[in-house]
């Protein structure tokens, strides 16, 4: 019999934007596949995260990803959030100009928690199955993501283009850049760098 693969790595990887722009339905559709219609949301509160696991050269790793509140008032611990992320996805709604007006905000809010400057950042237009609506072109978004040195994409949870892409794309650039989770390895095999709890008072922190 096969022995299990051992993981290589773990990687909290954290989801933040204004409320409403899809955050809780982008990771939905890439855990569960699924999609809910709008009468069976909710807004996040505090944080809630999944767990899953991403093979890529033949190594095995767990992506932990973080669903934060959009809500203000529903946003406590901010800062433990951001503690031990290798990856930020910053999501706007591209039929809301507000919530791409948006990003500086989350942007200065992870500048200011995530001090590692080799965090990988992503900027996602969620939505664009809502092609009649769109207030954002994807130029301005590509442009905004260019300027602040991000990677960028644009989706839909609701019809799936582009959410797997993203979440891969979010992961290979965390495992080509190895100064943020080789840090602390215990020995040379497995290396983990963070808890997957929710406290997210892991150590080896990346931020
Ligand atoms: N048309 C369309 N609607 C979407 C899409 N993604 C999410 N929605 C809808 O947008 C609304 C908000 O989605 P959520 O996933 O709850 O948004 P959120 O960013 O997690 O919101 P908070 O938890 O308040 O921060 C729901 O009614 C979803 O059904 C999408 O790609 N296309």
């Amino acid at each position: 019999m096969e022995a299990a693969q051992e993981i290589t790595s773990t990687f909290k990887i954290l989801m933040v934007g204004d409320s409403n722009v899809g955050k809780s339905s982008i990771l939905l559709r890439f855990t569960d596949d699924q999609f809910l219609p709008p009468e069976e949301t909710s807004a996040t509160i505090g944080v809630d995260f999944k767990v899953k696991m991403y093979d890529v050269d033949g190594k095995k790793y767990k992506l932990t990803i973080w669903d934060t509140a959009g809500q203000e008032r529903f946003r406590t611990l901010t800062s433990s959030y951001y503690r031990g992320a290798q990856g930020v996805i910053l999501v706007y709604d591209v039929s809301s100009r507000e919530t791409f007006e948006h990003l500086s905000n989350w942007m200065e809010e992870l500048n200011t928690y995530c001090s590692n400057n080799d965090v990988v950042k992503m900027v996602v237009g969620n939505k664009i199955d809502k092609e009649a609506e769109r207030q954002v072109t994807r130029k301005e978004g590509a442009e905004y993501a260019r300027k602040h040195q991000t990677l960028f994409l644009e989706c839909s949870a609701k019809t799936k283009i582009g959410v797997q892409q993203a979440v891969e794309e979010l992961v290979n650039k965390i495992v080509d850049t190895p100064s943020l989770w080789r840090k602390s390895s215990p020995n040379k095999g497995t290396v983990t760098v963070n808890d997957s709890v929710p406290s997210g008072l892991g150590s080896g922190c990346a931020c």
